[in-house]
């Protein structure tokens, strides 16, 4: 990847004091995606000049364009992306629209709508490539949105054959359980609902997610985030290639038992992280921890992703 357009910059907004920008200069993996492999979680942030951040943002990032994120999926050696709009653009899809527009149909989309879109609007956000909607219950992230108006959006982007993303913690589970489990879509977790990795892969809290998983076939969930998750690393950084291993039996556990409802992401460009910016490269050396087979990988990152996002390309 070059160097000189692939800096992160601010545009015309502060950024989070304590922010750390996304790495450059990722190395390339030594693990080699299988052809047509979907990075099925990553944002672009901005650029804040061109896309204005939501007023409502909980942080201000360092820009994240389109055109960086693109450069990196070609370098990870993966073939299309999965755009999940970010919380610092709040509803306004429109950075996210334009990722899609230019991508050369190579990207999809999962957009943050609210009650007030016309059914136009959502028809103009399908023909985009938007294949879904996130709701987000991390409140160090979004204010409170009500579950009534939430199940509205759903029944309605059903029609569309759209799924809805949602992200929380592990301790939100049980309280969220009713609402989750009576979404009348195909629903997505972000992140396995980021789990307590310090606490045991098989106990009550990790079962709970589990549970949720086995008794509803319509949940999948996206493996990602080591970065995220991990308690020990160790990072990856400075060539580790085996990096964030407390959190491989966790992911490792999903991929096992639903193996044809997993997805991976990147997650880039990993905002919010405090303590490291992993190296990209290095991260795509995790997935051969936690999908060990030619065929789990082949599902994980080809044939999932496709059956979600690009369905028209399943045959029979
Ligand atoms: O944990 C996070 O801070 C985070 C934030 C966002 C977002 O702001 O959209 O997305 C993610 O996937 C993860």
């Amino acid at each position: 990847m070059s160097q000189d357009n692939n800096k992160p910059v601010s545009g015309d907004f502060t950024k989070t004091a304590g922010w750390l920008d996304w790495y450059t200069g990722p190395s390339k993996p030594r693990f080699q995606v299988p052809a047509g492999a979907v990075d099925a979680h990553c944002h672009v942030f901005g650029p804040g000049a061109a896309f204005p951040y939501a007023p409502e943002r909980k942080y201000t990032p360092c820009d994240a364009s389109r055109e960086q994120l693109f450069a990196l999926r070609d370098h990870l050696g993966f073939d299309r992306n999965v755009v999940v709009q970010a919380t610092c653009h709040g509803a306004d899809n429109r950075a996210l629209l334009d990722a899609l527009a230019n991508s050369n149909g190579r990207a999809r989309g999962v957009a943050t709508v609210r009650r007030s879109i016309s059914d136009t609007e959502l028809q103009a956000m399908h023909d985009a490539g938007v294949r879904g909607v996130r709701f987000n219950f991390v409140k160090r992230l979004v204010d409170f949105t009500p579950k009534d108006e939430l199940l509205e959006i759903a029944s309605r982007i059903a029609k569309w054959g759209w799924h809805v993303v949602i992200y929380f913690e592990a301790v939100d589970l049980p309280e969220l359980w009713d609402f989750f489990t009576a979404l009348p879509t195909t629903v997505v977790v972000d992140h396995m609902g980021r789990p307590d990795t310090s606490k045991p892969v098989d106990g009550p809290e990790f079962e709970l997610f589990l549970k949720f998983m086995r008794q509803h076939p319509n949940v999948w969930s996206k493996v990602s985030c080591p970065e995220r998750l991990s308690v020990t690393g160790p990072k990856a950084l400075n060539g580790e290639q085996n990096a964030y291993t407390d959190v491989s039996p966790f992911a490792r556990r999903v991929v096992e038992e639903f193996p044809d409802r997993v997805l991976w992401g990147t997650d880039w460009p990993h905002p919010n992280l405090k303590d490291h910016m992993p190296d990209d490269g290095l991260l795509v050396d995790f997935i051969p921890h936690i999908a060990t087979t030619a065929e789990r990988q082949q599902q994980l990152l080809v044939s999932n992703p496709l059956r979600l996002y690009w369905p028209e390309e399943q045959k029979g």
